[in-house]
């Protein structure tokens, strides 16, 4: 299966359902690029399918989701490349942990209540590596310094209910990292944390993303996070991509009026302010997301969209280019 060298990941027109008699067509068609080294943000308003296509990538969906079409070739840390959609579920728990990571917004997700942080984070890398008892622990706590746990050799016996939400964060970023992936998906990670808290945890991510090398598929419906964090953007609504771009491009240029939508309702003023300086009224984007069993005829967002015309109705607009690696799904994207 090819991949083009910079790329780690392609999701291409990945198609997951949930439902038997009616169909939720969850992620429709999904085709999302990251390269090597590189955060992707996804981001889409609630419903719209980003945590579906991360679990998708992980093969991780909970019963009735079935991914039912696409393909996504993925550069191990090997460096060859296998199909997650089609991977034996052998070799995708070699490849969970090893070369692809996922945290969570909940630690407790990922943690063991029954373990000590050093012990988790040992298994991981003794399942992964041929490693003694206490090559394994000496690691853990490296892993624990790595994350700026202070007093890191003396957590090691520390139970998760023992630390704070942010410390636990941290421990589950130290578990996710263990195994040096090449890829690790963060599914909301800071949502659930105070804003101190979570710009030192969004800080440490973007310094050990530099470090490490790796690449990070960044889940989030907050455009602030980002600014913050991330290099491209992917921004999804009812289960597809409607815009791809560079992060500067897409705050700068959003070609979408979906994006468009999405940034009106951001109250930080400096993610779009006007040429003169004056600040734009936050104004929440009009109608609901709809529904994925019988989504809308043609794009999906046209009931919702006030550049919407007849075409728009009837045809689906597929993903164009429309500037340097920036791509919209939308007929109208050269007039808004
Ligand atoms: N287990 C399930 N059974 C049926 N439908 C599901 C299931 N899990 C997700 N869905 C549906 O898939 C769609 C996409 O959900 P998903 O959780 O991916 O959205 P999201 O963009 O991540 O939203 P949020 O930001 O709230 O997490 C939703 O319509 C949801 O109802």
């Amino acid at each position: 299966m090819a991949l083009d060298e910079e790329l780690i990941l392609s999701i291409d027109n990945l198609q997951t359902h949930f439902g038997v008699r009616q169909i939720v067509k969850a992620v429709d068609g999904v085709q999302l690029q990251v390269r090597r080294g590189e955060t992707v943000a996804l981001v889409g308003e609630s419903g719209s399918g980003k945590s579906v296509t991360s679990l998708s990538v992980m093969r991780l969906l909970s019963h009735p989701g079935r991914i039912v079409g696409g393909s996504m070739p993925f550069r191990r840390t090997a460096g060859d490349v296998i199909d997650l959609a089609t991977a034996s579920e052998k070799e995708m728990r070699r490849i969970r942990g090893r070369d692809i990571a996922m945290i969570f917004q909940e630690p407790m997700t990922s943690l063991n209540p029954l373990l000590t942080v050093g012990d988790q984070i040992g298994e991981m890398i003794a399942l992964h590596y041929p490693v003694s008892k206490s090559e394994a622990r000496r690691r853990a706590k490296e892993m624990l310094e790595h994350v700026e746990i202070p007093g890191a050799a003396s957590r090691l016996d520390n139970y998760p209910h023992e630390m704070s939400g942010g410390m636990r964060q941290r421990v589950m970023i130290a578990l996710a990292l263990a195994c040096e992936p090449a890829l690790l998906i963060a599914d909301e990670p800071t949502t659930a944390l105070d804003v101190t808290i979570q710009a030192q945890i969004l800080d440490l991510l973007r310094r050990l993303q530099e470090s490490n090398g790796m690449s990070v598929l960044f889940v989030t419906h907050n455009l602030g996070v980002v600014a913050e964090i991330a290099h491209s953007v992917a921004v999804m609504y009812a289960g597809r991509i409607v815009e791809q771009a560079p992060v500067g491009d897409l705050f700068a240029q959003p070609s979408h009026p979906y994006t468009r939508g999405l940034m009106a309702c951001v109250p930080n003023a400096a993610l779009h302010r006007s040429s003169d300086g004056e600040r734009h009224r936050m104004t929440p984007i009009p109608g609901d997301v709809p529904n994925l069993v019988s989504p809308p005829s043609g794009c999906a967002f046209h009931p919702r969209c006030s550049y919407a015309v007849a075409q728009c109705t009837t045809e689906p607009p597929s993903l164009a280019i429309v500037g340097d690696r920036h791509l919209s799904r939308c007929w109208r994207s050269n007039e808004v």
